[in-house]
């Protein structure tokens, strides 16, 4: 299979400061795959590199045509409609991007709110139309950066649930940062471990979907202590 991210020795320095040390990584077509790493060890640096939004590095890495990014804020422009926002910069839809951006956002549950303006969204309900803009473009590769580190915990389960709906129906390949190991083992093919700018732990989480939290107690054991932490609850 045609791997969707190919990253070999990849280095990244702010000044005097090595952030990536030549780090290797690869993705498949379609798979899910959550980073977890201590705060500062990269992770965001890796996925700015990814999408275009920082050349300045050393090794090699290739990622497919289409990327989209979501960020842990939903960056929606406030003086633009929601479904502006959403069909802005789209390409070779010419006068559909209304009928586009309105299919994209009955995918995230908001059909009826194509007309708002994001200052009036909750939370949550920014952040779909966030993922919605990301998957109108339709991408080979979606890049999530604590895409729902601000939301609360309610709403951030019923994003996880969104999110493994709309992977399962579109396949992009994902790459998601999280600091949270649950929301990791829940979503993710693979979870792997940041520290020092590469690599340093990976699991393969060979588990059924809709995952249930009691299914990986022993892996999120196992993940925490790559991170250096204690798992409290496994005592
Ligand atoms: N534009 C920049 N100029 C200088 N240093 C930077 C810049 N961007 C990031 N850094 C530094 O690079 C390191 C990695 O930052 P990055 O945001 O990638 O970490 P992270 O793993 O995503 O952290 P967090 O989990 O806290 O979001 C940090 O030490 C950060 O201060």
């Amino acid at each position: 299979m045609a791997g969707a991210v190919s990253i070999r020795g990849l280095v990244k320095d702010f000044g005097p400061r090595r952030v990536l040390a030549g780090l290797d990584l690869d993705v498949a077509d379609g798979e899910f795959v959550a980073l977890l790493g201590r705060s500062g060890c990269g992770k965001s640096t890796l996925l700015r590199i990814l999408a275009g939004l920082d050349a300045d590095v050393e090794g090699t890495f290739s990622v497919p045509a289409r990327v989209s990014v979501a960020f842990q804020q939903p960056r929606l422009l406030p003086w633009r409609r929601v479904w502006r926002n959403i069909s802005l910069g789209l390409t070779g839809v010419d006068g559909r991007g209304r009928a586009v951006a309105e299919r994209a956002l009955a995918e995230v549950r908001l059909a009826d709110h194509a007309d708002a303006w994001p200052s009036t969204l909750s939370g949550g309900e920014a952040q779909r139309v966030s993922l919605a803009r990301a998957l109108v473009r339709e991408p080979e590769l979606l890049l999530l950066d604590e895409p729902f580190g601000a939301l609360d915990a309610l709403t951030r389960l019923a994003m996880h649930h969104l999110v493994e709906q709309l992977w399962r129906e579109h396949r992009p390949a994902v790459l998601f940062v999280t600091h949270d190991v649950d929301e990791a083992l829940l979503l993710a093919d693979r979870v792997v471990v940041l520290d020092e700018g590469r690599v340093v732990a990976e699991h393969h989480v060979d588990l059924p979907r809709p995952r249930r939290r009691a299914s990986f107690a022993d892996l999120r054991s196992e993940v925490l202590s790559d991170l250096g932490v204690d798992d409290v609850e496994a005592a």
